[in-house]
């Protein structure tokens, strides 16, 4: 038999005779065969033969024997009583006329407590005498007789953690919920169902919950001692991991219908919440995240949620059709547009011009020659201007996407992205003026080789100094309809006659390039890029206070839909500002970061930071995105 045989045959039959040389022997065989792999150069053999040569091994192996020979001999005590046979023995010799020295010696020996106990312990192993001693069962007990237990917390100035409710029919007082991590659950001495019987010795029949709740409140120190009836049937608590992200806002102490406003946790929209509990269909059981506390809280089920915003119970009603609200905000922007006679409206060749400029500055700014494509003005202004008023009818991107936006919790998990995967897509956004398209181009230029803009679409022709593919994917109307139509479009739009868009192809094109994609885009585009095959990360940029934006953009420049570069007023500021709080009441959940775009350096810093973080360590993204067909 070859050593391997040897070797299989004993892992097929662990119980046969190792023989004399033993498991030791057979390493011995397993490292020479490794040793002549290595050099017949086996991949990993090296590796293995290191592994086998460890002295920890050897050493484990060595122990793994010894046992194995003590499991076959089979030791059992000689006696189980070796104490009494210790103070036989002393009684014996003390009746002995005359002692020798030795007797003496070992009388003084066995007299040792330590001694004396050694052999106690000794006899109660042999005798196997550790099992818990129960009392005797009463000979007669009354058929009617329910269990009872006897529960003591020792409560130290912090909750219980456990509801309860009175039976409509029968007034008992039963354990509604166990708060998961809380004092009760920690405990496992009381149970969803448990009824309660006595509270510090007081009879809780006739009580109502808010009475018994005032007997348990009235020490909040100490030890309080229940009387319950456990509940027989125990529902099986499956532990699970779930996690979502809130879309909706909620405070407890807002919602009257929460069976325990103190058991309630609140979260705001996009905070990431682990679902502790789902046994109860309308309240759940959640810990924020980040979080040390162990004790969970409750939250409205998903259903119970949306059931609350179709009633419109909600303090702060969630919108369904976040898309038809983008609209109206932009209708009401173009009211607010008033026209300053002290700068010339502009037209499209002022646009041209100073894109023109732009893209030298980019030109200049770039040694290496990289082209950095998207930073186009005119797809921004015809953004701003005709944004889904020109989609046709029934086949914009939103609505198909709209679904998602009523619900209440997104299902997450923990995305690490692998190196070997295409990068995530940068989508950047904000209200219009506070810097999106600035730090775009800034982020861009800090590594060309890396971050790269998406190649817009148009259908206007091209100019001399512009080259096809590069500048623009220059299309026929015909085609730009059909890709409109195919939903091909992230977002798209109608300046003077002509259509400008990003589609989704110009993206996956630069991120299948193996580069980072950095777009700007509207929030209405949002839906758009979170999917699968985008993974978009979405960056939201947010003005500091007014007061800071005055100090700020002092020699700053604003591109409006009617003047170009004219310097901001006040009113451009605050306009900046009520867009902002519109964007961050509809979108905010969405956000996978804010920066606040105060001082342009820092924000610049930051955003390479938060950029670099998106590709390189674990994020919250849909579970949707990792496993097809999740919804809660
Ligand atoms: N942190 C900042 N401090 C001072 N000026 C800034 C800062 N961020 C951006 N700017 C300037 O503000 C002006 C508007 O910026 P930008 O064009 O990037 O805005 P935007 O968010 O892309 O808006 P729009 O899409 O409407 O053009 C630019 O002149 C830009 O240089």
């Amino acid at each position: 038999m070859t050593m391997r045989q040897a070797a299989e045959a004993q892992l097929l039959n662990p119980h046969c005779d190792l023989g004399e040389e033993g498991l030791r022997q057979i390493l011995t065989d397993v490292i020479e065969e490794v040793r002549q792999s290595i050099s017949l150069d086996i991949d990993g053999g090296d590796v293995v033969h290191s592994l086998l040569n460890a002295s920890w091994l050897q050493s484990l192996l060595k122990v793994y024997e010894c046992l194995q020979r003590f499991l076959g001999d089979s030791p059992a005590p000689v006696l189980n009583n070796a104490t009494g046979v210790l103070f036989q023995l002393l009684i014996d010799v003390r009746a002995l006329q005359a002692c020798s020295e030795d007797a003496k010696e070992l009388c003084h020996l066995l007299r040792q407590p330590h001694l004396q106990a050694l052999l106690s312990a000794h006899d109660t192993v042999a005798q196997r005498d550790y099992g818990p001693v129960l009392p005797p069962m009463p000979d007669e007990l009354p058929d009617d007789e329910e269990a009872t237990r006897t529960v003591c917390l020792v409560k130290n100035n912090q909750p219980l953690g456990a509801t309860i409710k009175r039976h409509e029919i029968t007034g008992e007082i039963f354990i509604a919920r166990v708060i998961h991590g809380g004092l009760a659950d920690r405990s496992g001495l009381l149970h969803a169902g448990d009824r309660i019987i006595e509270v510090n010795g007081f009879s809780v029949g006739g009580m109502d919950p808010e009475q018994v709740i005032h007997v348990v409140q009235a020490r909040s120190q100490g030890t309080i001692m229940f009387k319950v009836v456990p509940i027989t049937e125990r529902p099986v608590h499956q532990e699970m991991m779930l996690y979502v992200r809130a879309m909706v806002n909620y405070n407890p102490q807002q919602d009257p219908t929460i069976p325990c406003a103190d058991a309630g946790i609140s979260f705001s929209k996009g905070d990431i919440l682990e679902i502790v509990d789902q046994t109860d269909a309308l309240w759940w059981q959640a810990r924020k995240l980040p979080s040390d506390a162990c004790c969970a809280g409750l939250i409205p089920s998903s259903s119970l949620l949306k059931r609350k915003q179709r009633e419109l119970w909600w303090s702060q009603p969630y919108l369904p059709h976040a898309c038809m609200h983008i609209l109206s905000t932009v209708e009401e922007e173009e009211d607010l547009m008033a026209i300053d006679d002290k700068f010339m409206e502009a037209d499209e060749e002022t646009f041209e011009s100073d894109e023109l400029r732009e893209e030298n500055d980019d030109f200049s700014s770039n040694s290496e020659g990289i082209f950095s494509a998207g930073f186009r003005r005119s797809l921004r202004l015809c953004r701003r201007r005709f944004y889904s008023t020109t989609q046709l009818p029934g086949h914009t991107r939103c609505p198909s996407n709209c679904s998602a936006l009523n619900v209440p919790y997104e299902e997450v998990v923990r995305y690490q992205r692998h190196p070997h995967d295409a990068h995530r897509l940068i989508a950047l956004l904000g209200p219009s003026g506070v810097g999106v398209n600035e730090l775009r181009k800034r982020l861009i230029e800090t590594n060309p080789r890396l971050f790269q803009g998406a190649v817009p679409h148009t259908t206007r022709p091209p100019k001399g100094h512009e080259e096809p593919d590069r500048d623009y994917h220059f299309t026929s109307r015909e085609i730009f309809d059909s890709m409109i139509y195919k939903n091909r479009f992230l977002e798209y739009g109608e300046y003077k006659g002509n259509l400008y868009g990003t589609s989704i192809e110009s993206v996956k094109d630069v991120l299948s390039s193996g580069k980072i994609c950095v777009i700007d885009i509207e929030p209405n585009a949002i839906q758009a890029v979170r999917t699968h095959e985008l993974k978009a990360y979405v960056i939201y940029v947010k003005p500091p206070t007014l007061e800071r934006l005055r100090e700020s953009r002092k020699t700053a420049h604003i591109t409006t839909t009617y003047y170009v570069n004219r310097p901001f007023q006040d009113e451009d500021l605050q306009e900046m500002e009520a867009a902002a709080q519109k964007i961050e009441a509809q979108y905010w959940q969405f956000f996978d970061h804010v920066i606040v775009n105060d001082e342009l350096q820092d924000t610049c810093a930051q955003l390479l930071t938060v950029v670099n973080k998106s590709q390189d360590e674990p994020q919250w993204v849909p579970t949707s995105w990792i496993r097809p067909n999740t919804q809660l």
